[in-house]
This record gives C-alpha cells, structure tokens and sequence, in this order.
C-alpha cells in the first residue's frame, strides 16, 4: 500500500498534515487540565477573575484545535483525493499501453473496478491515517499520561477497561476483516454480471435469457447485499459495546474518584478532567481499530492495483530504434517464418506464416471461421509479438521500431467497429489530428459514407454516440474505414471490415480504394471470408487452422487449392456471387 503512494502523494502535504494534528492534539490534551483548573482554583474559591483568564485560555487552545483539524482535514483530503486521481491516471496509462496478452490477463469488468472502487478505499485509508492513525496514538498516550498526572490511583481502572478493550476489538477484526476484504471481489463479481447483462442486453432479450440473467444478477446482488449487511451488523453491534465501555468506565471513575474526593485525596476539578482524558483514551482507542479494520481492505485493494502495474510487458521496446519512413511508396512487408501462440494456449494459432508484399498491392486473407485471420493481422502493429520468426517491415524487423513510430505507420480497421462518443470530426481526426475537412471528406468518399453522413445536416459535427450506436453497423463500418483513410499510412489493415456490406457497396468501395492515389503507394491488407473481398488481390493467402495452405491470385487457387475451392463451392450454394 505504501509503495502506490510513493511519488503520487505530496510530502510537504503529509507533512503539514502531520504537524496540524500535532497542534490538535496538544489543543485538545489543554482542555481538560484548565478545565480542572477552572474548577479547582475558580469556581471553588468563587474567584472570577480567574475564571475569566482561565475561560479566555481555554477559548483559545479550542480555537487554535479548530483551526488545527480544519488545516488537517484540508491537507488529508486534498493530498489522498490527489493520491487516487493519480493512481486512476497510472491505471489508465498502463492500461492503454498494455500488449493485448496483458490486456487478455484481467477482466474488463475487473479492471474497472480496480480503477474506481479500489483507489477509493486506498484513498479513504491514506485520509484516515492522516487523520486518526497518527492522531490515536499521540492523544492515546497524552492523554493517559496526563490523566496519571491527575491522579495515579485512579489511573488503576484503565487496567481493567483496557484489556476488556483489547479483547473486544480482536474480537471485531477477527469477524469484521474477512468481510471487508471480501466486499472488492464481489464489487467485482457484480460488476461483470452487470456489464455483460448490458453489452448483451439484445441477446438476452432476443433469446428471452431475460429471467436467467435477471436471477444472475440477484445472485450476485445478494451475495454482494449480504456481505455489506453483515459488516454493518458488526458495526453496529459494535458502538453500543463501545458506548457501554466508556459509559462503565465513567461510572467507575466517578464511583472511585467521589471516594477518593470524599477523603479530600483529589480535588473535584481533577475528577473532571480525568473523566475527559479517560473519553480520549477510549476514543482514540477505537479510531486506532477502525484504522486496523479499514486497511486490510485497503490492503487488499492495494494487491489488486498492485497486480495491474506488474504486468509485465512481453512487448520490448528496442533501447536504439531505427527510424521509421512514413513517406508513401516504396514500403515492403514480409512475414518470414512466423508462429504465434496466445498465452497459456497448448499449441500455436499460427504455424509458419510467410509472404511478402509491397507499396501498391493487395494481400487478401481469406479463411474459416477462427482459422487464425485476425492474429495474423494484430501482430503486424504489435499487439502481440510473434513467437518464431520475424515481421519485417521496410526491411527492419518491427520490434526495431519504437512502438508509437510503428503504429504510426500502420493504419488498422479492426473487426469490431469501434467509434467513440463525440462528434464525427473528432472521430475522423483520430488518426490524423490535423486533418482537415477536405481530407475527411475525401476518406468518406472513398468509405462510400458521404450519403449518409450528408443526410444529417450537421455534417462533420454530428454526434456519434458511445459506440457509434446511432448508426448501423454497415453505416459503423464505413466510418471506420474512412477514420483509418484519414491518416496516412505505409500499409492498412482491414480486419473482416467489409461483412457487413453489400456486395455492391464492398465492391464499389475496393475500387475506390484501388483508385486513390495514396492508396497506390502503400500495402493493403484485407481480412475477408467472402471471396468477392479477396478476389482482386494480388495475393491471397488461404488460412486453416493457422497454416498457410496456398497463397496466389483468385485464379491460381481456383484452380489447384482445395479450401479455397470449398469455400468458392460454399458461397455458391448459398448464393453469393463470385
Ligand atoms: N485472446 C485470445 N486468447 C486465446 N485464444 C484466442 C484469443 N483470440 C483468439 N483466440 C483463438 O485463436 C483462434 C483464431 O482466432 P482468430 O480470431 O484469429 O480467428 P479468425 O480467423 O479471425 O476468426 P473469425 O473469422 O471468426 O474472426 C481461435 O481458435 C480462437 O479461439
């Protein structure tokens, strides 16, 4: 828990924070004994003056105690609120940079929860310490040491209260603390059903799972309900037992102190204050608790946060990368030899991937479903890295390259169409920030978007909302097209992006591709099941199962490869054309 704090807090505010509590509590530790005075030397004597010049005294000290916690909450709160906004930041980076493998190792669901419920209660945690761990102690031993100044006799019930104490807040962390720790798991369990009930809410409800996913979800809820029932059971139980403590120990504190009064061995203003100290002892007892009880969930929190900044990347980046031409033309890629095997898989998704290609053609993938298409795409910007043999691209390996400059020229259609909340402009900028409406235009033309796009009279400012759900998913597509056409790139990627056009459309649209001039100078890599997608390539590599059963025009594999022959056959009977 520590180490996370290290670098994201501000010392200086931790330090002023400890040095208000510090003045505090010497506040708070003068009351009592002017109190004692007041009555001892004032009220008893009925002298006023006294009482007026000890009154003013105690005014002050409570004065200076006020503005002594006000300057420690301030402190407390603003250095942990910070503490958790940049754990959230850290989070966040490490996320969008992790390597897909990383990325793969926590749930969605989990890292949410990570990033908001678990900052919080590492962020509650550092308040409170600030606040009351460091405060419990120091009041705790002022306060009885000056209460043994008041009266060593009586100081005898703290050995019978203490111990009762001790016993009773074991008691407390003993069942409160698994409960505690147990609430992020299953803040993280309701998260994931919640989510998937969300994102698949049209399935449910289009297979009528509405009952089965309802009672998931209670499950979940209940479970969740009953653990944060049960803390709070402990809770509660627990403050009256405390209030019975402090309340018992008053009595006898009362009970012992009129004895000892009765044979004048105390003076009456004492008993007073020791009564105040004896509350200030119990209480900074209990806060001390409910720091012990509050960090194992935090502690908790912290190993989760923790595991997320472990990942470790399988992604190096080359100490000395070479530099990347991002100029058109001339570009060449080469697969040599490539293997791939997602982490923990018992074989390899993709055996001895080799072609090559270069500015101006087309490379069509075509194969089955799952037979590999997709990670042979996702390695070419690095998403993940290749387990045999290399990628090389403008005859560098690509792990040559910096990442960022990698990326940068490579433009990537991935097979979900993913579009992000805000106006179109911002959308299509993604690639290319200083893009301008002409380009936009331009790449929408080729995307065959302008229609639709001009039928909303905002034009580039109209709002896409969260995922691009006010369009349909042919309508996503093509925006996702134009958003990579936008930025220009050495080779593009078109990960399955043309399904969910019509043939017209898909055609209509490759042709435009071919035509554009910028286009002509880079290498083009389609991912497609439909033959029609892949048939004007200039090299088609058929997948299966990973491997590469036959690369060649439309018509060499027409002729002499059999899966592509299976899949033409397929697409016949069904009805597509060819
Ligand atoms: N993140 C992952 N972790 C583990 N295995 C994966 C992962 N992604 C894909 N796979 C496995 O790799 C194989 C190939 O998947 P891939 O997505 O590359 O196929 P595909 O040809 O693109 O399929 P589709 O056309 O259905 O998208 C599948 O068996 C799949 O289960």
């Amino acid at each position: 828990m520590f180490k996370l704090a290290k670098g994201r807090m501000s010392i200086w505010a931790v330090i002023g924070a400890v040095l208000f509590m510090v003045v505090q509590v010497t506040a708070n530790l003068n009351i009592p004994s002017l109190t004692s005075d007041i009555v001892n030397n004032g009220v008893v004597n009925g002298d006023i003056d006294y009482i007026w010049r000890v009154g003013m005294k105690m005014i002050v000290f409570s004065l200076i105690g006020i503005l002594a916690a006000t300057g420690n909450v301030f402190l407390a709160s603003r250095t942990s609120m910070k503490l958790g906004s940049n754990l959230r930041n850290d989070i966040y980076s490490k996320v969008i940079n992790m390597s897909n493998d990383e990325y793969d190792q926590i749930e969605t669901s989990s890292m949410i929860t990570r990033t908001t419920n678990d900052v919080i209660q590492i962020q509650n945690v550092y308040m409170m310490m600030l606040r009351m761990m460091l405060m419990s102690p120091v009041m705790l031993i002022g306060a009885s040491f000056l209460a043994y100044n008041k009266n060593h006799r009586l100081t005898l019930v703290f050995l019978v209260v203490l111990p009762i104490m001790l016993i009773f807040v074991g008691f407390l962390l003993y069942l409160a603390v698994p409960k505690f720790k147990a609430m992020q798991t299953k803040t993280d369990r309701l998260n994931r059903v919640f989510r998937e009930g969300l994102t698949g809410v049209r399935v449910i409800r289009a297979f009528r799972r509405d009952k089965f996913e309802q009672d998931r979800f209670e499950d979940a809820n209940l479970d969740f309900t009953r653990n944060a029932i049960n803390v709070n059971i402990i809770m509660a139980f627990s403050f009256p037992v405390i209030q019975m403590i402090i309340s018992g120990t008053n009595v006898a504190i009362v009970w012992f102190g009129a004895k000892l009064i009765g044979v004048q061995a105390m003076p009456v203003g004492n008993l007073i204050s020791f009564m105040a100290y004896a509350a200030q002892i119990l209480v900074s007892f209990m806060m001390l608790s409910m720091v012990f009880i509050m960090i194992p969930r935090a502690q908790a929190s912290a190993k989760r946060i923790q595991e997320v900044f472990d990942l470790k990347s399988t992604l190096k980046e080359d100490e000395k990368p070479v530099q990347a031409d991002k100029t058109p033309g001339n570009h060449t890629l080469k697969f040599s030899h490539v293997d791939y095997r997602y982490a923990n898989a018992e074989k390899p998704v993709l055996t001895d991937i080799d072609f090559k290609s270069q500015s101006g053609q087309t490379i069509g993938i075509i194969g089955g479903t799952g037979s590999g298409k997709t990670s042979l795409v996702n390695l070419i910007p690095r998403f993940y890295d290749t387990e045999k043999g290399e990628i090389i691209l403008d005859g560098q390996d690509i792990r040559h390259y910096g990442l960022n400059d990698l990326r940068d020229m490579i433009s990537f259609v991935p097979q979900k169409a993913a579009l992000f909340r805000g106006s179109l402009r911002e959308n299509m900028k993604f690639g290319k920030a200083d893009a301008t409406d002409e380009e936009i235009w331009q790449a929408l033309d080729i995307a065959q978007a302008t229609d639709f796009v001009k039928e909303d009279p905002a034009g580039l400012d109209q709002y896409v909302e969260q995922n691009g759900d006010n369009y349909s998913g042919g309508q996503r597509q093509r925006l996702t097209i134009a958003r990579a056409l936008v930025k220009k790139a050495a080779v593009y990627v078109f990960d399955d992006s043309f399904s969910a056009l019509d043939f017209k459309t898909d055609a209509v649209l490759r042709q435009a591709l071919q035509d554009d001039e910028h286009m002509q100078q880079s290498i083009i890599v389609i991912v497609a099941e439909r033959i029609a997608t892949v048939a004007d390539a200039d090299n088609i590599l058929v997948l299966d199962e990973g491997e590469v059963t036959g690369q060649g025009t439309h018509n060499e594999l027409k002729d002499n490869n059999e899966i592509y022959q299976e899949i033409i056959n397929s697409q016949i009977k069904k009805g597509d054309e060819v």
